[in-house]
């Protein structure tokens, strides 16, 4: 299960347990693991903060004290709550406060636990803490962080450069948002989860996905089906030069198992595509006839997605405009459509129908006007933001895609590799993106379980061969093993 910071306080607060009981099982249960996974370490270095993060430190060291030579340090100053005082005082290994003592400690250690901030962490690092953090970092120490690497975020993920890095980091009791963008921040290599046997609820705004959660949202086709039975799907894509994007979203329709596909493209590449798939119906069109072919399909199709490969596509803004306004059904835009909006977005709030964006990081920067890294370090929430303000689902793209929803629900991607790192991978999610709005009314649940599919067929399609090597054309039977796996 994933939580936020508010989310854990009130599962600690309605546990039924004190929060010296919660620290004294969650400092046992961090002594535990690490005895039984670093035992051949002797010396372990204990860097503890005033708050309940470093009493967890404290409740370690006393522990471990029985079978390590532990030396604990208070790097921030005395304890602070009344739970890490009651920890300290039973704490009786040797204790260091001056920074020049603790490095050279470090220098000796066999494994340095950091206890210096966890949950309760926001905004970045003073200067005296972002020096002694580099100079451990520098030291390439064994490090095991408790709850979350000192430093980083735990809800946003935002993090300071000079946060604590790990090999391991052990999450109490819940994962947190910070563990779900490993490959985003790389503060930690692995994260292992303790539990201090708090009852979980059943719901959590942190939608997970796996094989199970995403056949429960596939419909499966009945017997008596028929090639419309979950309605049509419409792309709208490719251009002179960009012929291959409206090739991927037809891929990643099929990928998903649409049985009717519109395809819609300018007439100077509809041979090509053609002659390349047979099965989506073809609906060419130029200056001329924009309205004519493209209006009648807005009304008879139960998603449409405009946008991958239309750099160069006639009438692209009024095709933009035509489809927010007539539409009666979710809208993925992607690509060139974004940019279409990098001016006017605002248009987005006057739209009934779902509008599902899906950005890559540049593409996002571009929309709102923030520069790459200030997006990188702060995903979360901007896309949770934008998500809100403009009553969109907000896919934004990368190692972990992050999909926000305008009622704030957020979802942050597991699967995938570096083989998606490569053009028209995202042209494909589009083509699934639509295909699963098709069979799923739920619009969030559909956009996550395309990004999770897109993600798992990657690491499918990459275990025998060169993660650069991933064929995207082979996700359909990449996704055919899948679906018979799983009896359909
Ligand atoms: N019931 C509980 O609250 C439990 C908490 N536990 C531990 O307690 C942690 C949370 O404890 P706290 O809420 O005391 O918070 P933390 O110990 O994570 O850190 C908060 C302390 O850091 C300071 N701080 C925050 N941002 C800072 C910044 N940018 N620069 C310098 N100082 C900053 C705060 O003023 C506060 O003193 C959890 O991660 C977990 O390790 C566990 O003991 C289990 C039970
Ligand atoms: N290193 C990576 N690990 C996992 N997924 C990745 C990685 N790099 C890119 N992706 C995924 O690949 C896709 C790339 O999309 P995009 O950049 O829009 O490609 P294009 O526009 O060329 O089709 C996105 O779904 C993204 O999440």
């Amino acid at each position: 299960m994933i939580i936020d910071s508010r989310g854990m306080r009130q599962l600690e607060a309605s546990s039924g347990f004190t929060n010296a009981q919660l620290m004294e099982t969650a400092g046992k249960a961090c002594a535990d693991w690490i005895s039984s996974h670093f035992s051949a370490c002797r010396n372990i270095l204990l860097l503890c903060g005033k708050g309940n993060n470093g009493g967890d430190g404290f409740v370690i060291g006393r522990i471990l004290g029985s079978a390590f030579h532990v030396t604990a340090a208070c790097v921030d100053g005395a304890p602070a709550t009344k739970e890490a005082q009651d920890a300290f005082t039973l704490l009786s290994c040797d204790v260091l406060q001056d920074p020049d003592a603790i490095l050279q400690a470090a220098q000796h250690t066999d494994l340095l636990v950091d206890c210096v901030y966890g949950v309760g962490f926001h905004g970045t690092l003073s200067a005296r803490m972002k020096k002694l953090f580099s100079s451990i970092n520098n030291m390439h120490l064994h490090v095991c962080s408790i709850d979350i690497n000192s430093g980083a975020e735990s809800d946003s993920g935002r993090y300071d450069p000079d946060a604590i890095r790990s090999d391991v980091t052990i999450a109490l009791d819940c994962y947190k948002p910070f563990h779900m963008l490993r490959k985003d921040h790389q503060l930690f290599k692995h994260a292992y989860m303790v539990s201090l046997g708090i009852p979980h609820p059943d719901h959590s705004a942190f939608l997970e996905m796996n094989e199970d959660s995403f056949f429960a949202g596939y419909p499966r086709k009945k017997e008596n089906a028929y090639k419309g039975t979950f309605g049509k799907t419409t792309v709208i894509g490719g251009s002179y030069g960009m012929a291959g994007a409206l090739g991927m979203n037809i891929i990643g329709a099929k990928t998903v198992g649409v049985s009717y596909l519109n395809a819609v493209c300018p007439h100077e590449i509809y041979p090509v595509v053609a002659s390349r798939f047979l099965t989506p119906v073809f609906h060419p069109f130029g200056d001329q006839d924009m309205y004519r072919v493209i209006e009648p399909l807005l009304y008879d199709t139960r998603a449409i997605a405009f946008g991958s490969g239309a750099v160069n596509m006639p009438k692209k803004e009024e095709i933009l405009d035509l489809v927010l306004q007539a539409a009666d059904c979710p809208v993925v835009l992607d690509a060139e459509a974004i940019r279409l909006l990098n001016h006017n977005y605002y248009i987005l709030r006057f739209v009934h129908e779902p509008v599902i964006l899906t950005p890559h990081i540049g593409e996002f920067s571009s929309l709102i006007n923030r520069p790459v890294d200030v997006i990188q370090h702060d995903r979360i929430h901007l896309a949770l933001q934008f998500a809100k303000d403009y009553k969109v689902f907000l896919v934004l793209k990368g190692p972990h895609t992050i999909v926000a929803s305008p009622t704030g629900d957020l979802y942050i991607n597991q699967s995938g590799c570096s083989g998606l790192a490569q053009a028209g991978s995202g042209d494909l999610l589009t083509g699934m993106i639509a295909g699963l709005l098709t069979m799923n009314n739920d619009v969030f649940q559909a956009v996550c379980m395309a990004v999770w599919l897109h993600g798992y067929l990657a690491e499918e399609g990459t275990k025998d061969h060169a993660a650069n090597m991933l064929d995207l054309s082979r996700f359909p039977a990449l996704a055919d093993s899948l679906y018979f796996r799983h009896g359909f």
